[in-house]
């Protein structure tokens, strides 16, 4: 038996408004900012359709410590029978689901979408940023499922100019070259050399190639990052487990945030409500631009 159960009618109710906008007859669409525009706002909206970028969701589970696994390298299951429910309804309604390689490497995960009545259309394409190529997807489970037509075949994006675009053989999928940032002045070492790729850039990218929505599912550092980012994210959804899971483990917090001089929050949320799902919590909000 599947360990994905359907969601109730509350629940998918609940999260509605914070789901990618889909056409009338169903299909994925692209972009609006539904949830900004539900509250009416006009001013400062997040551009998706307009600016070239998809709709964004950021989803992850956290412990009330705000971690998200146990330390670096453990795959860490906090979420409950019902939030890994919600988990793979949400990946059913978007095009894309993103993570880091940091999260390719320790949970080798499927990354399809598990819940009742997904078809490989309906199955996210999984996006893996990888910038040094330092992941054997041959041997990973995202290429076991495609090539068992139980999700599809990875899009690797990677920094290595001189290995450009190319298929992954035999069973599709492929890799993506991204230019990364330019370096800072005076690091000129192997060591030192910026691998970051603009995150507009890695969203107009998956625009481009026709990824009307992208689930960015983790881990730690692309979630911190993307938290500073609300100009690229259109909602936030967050499981809270209600457990600690002790230091040293692996935590989501952006970066400091300094204006005029002073420390002030990093990053909030707005627009927020939030369900019981089993014994975990889930939260959703847009960030405050
Ligand atoms: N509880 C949860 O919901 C989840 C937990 N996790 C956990 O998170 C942990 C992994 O977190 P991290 O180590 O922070 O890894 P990560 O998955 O955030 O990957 C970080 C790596 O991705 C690449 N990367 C990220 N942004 C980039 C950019 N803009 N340009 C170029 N490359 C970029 C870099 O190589 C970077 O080292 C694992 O323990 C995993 O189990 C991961 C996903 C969800
Ligand atoms: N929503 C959620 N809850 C947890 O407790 C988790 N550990 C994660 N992790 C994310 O899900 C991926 C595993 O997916 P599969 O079940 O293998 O398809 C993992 O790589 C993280 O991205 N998520």
């Amino acid at each position: 038996m599947s360990e994905v159960r359907e969601l109730s009618d509350a629940e998918k109710t609940f999260l509605e408004p914070y789901l990618p906008p889909r056409a009338a007859d169903g299909r994925k669409e692209a972009a609006t900012h539904n949830v900004r525009e539900q509250h009416g706002e006009t001013a400062e909206t997040v551009q998706t359709d307009g600016g070239g970028l998809p709709f964004v969701t950021l989803t992850y589970a956290s412990s009330l410590d705000s971690m998200i696994s146990l330390a670096p390298g453990i795959r860490t299951t906090l979420s409950g029978p019902e939030t890994k429910s919600m988990t793979h309804f949400l990946r059913m309604h978007h095009d894309a689901i993103l993570i880091g390689v940091g999260t390719a490497i320790p949970d080798n995960p499927g990354l399809n979408s598990r819940y009742l009545g997904a078809t490989l259309d309906s199955q996210p394409r999984p996006v893996v940023v990888d910038p040094k190529m330092r992941w054997d997807v041959d041997s990973s489970k995202l290429a076991q499922l495609a090539q068992e037509g139980q999700g599809k075949a990875p899009w690797l994006i990677h920094t290595r100019h001189e290995l450009g675009e190319e298929a992954l053989r035999g069973w599709g999928g492929r890799r993506v070259f991204l230019p990364s940032e330019a370096a800072p002045t005076g690091q000129t070492s192997e060591s030192a050399k910026c691998e970051t790729i603009a995150w507009s850039t890695i969203l107009k990218t998956l625009k481009r190639d026709g990824v009307d929505s992208v689930m960015v599912e983790g881990g730690a550092t692309v979630i911190s990052t993307l938290l500073s980012m609300p100009e690229l994210v259109n909602t936030v959804i967050v499981t809270i487990a209600p457990t600690w899971l002790g230091q040293g483990g692996v935590t989501v917090s952006p970066a400091p945030k300094v204006q005029a001089g002073e420390r002030v929050n990093a990053a909030k949320l707005q627009g927020t409500v939030w369900r019981q799902f089993g014994a975990d919590a889930v939260l959703c909000g847009r960030l405050q631009v």
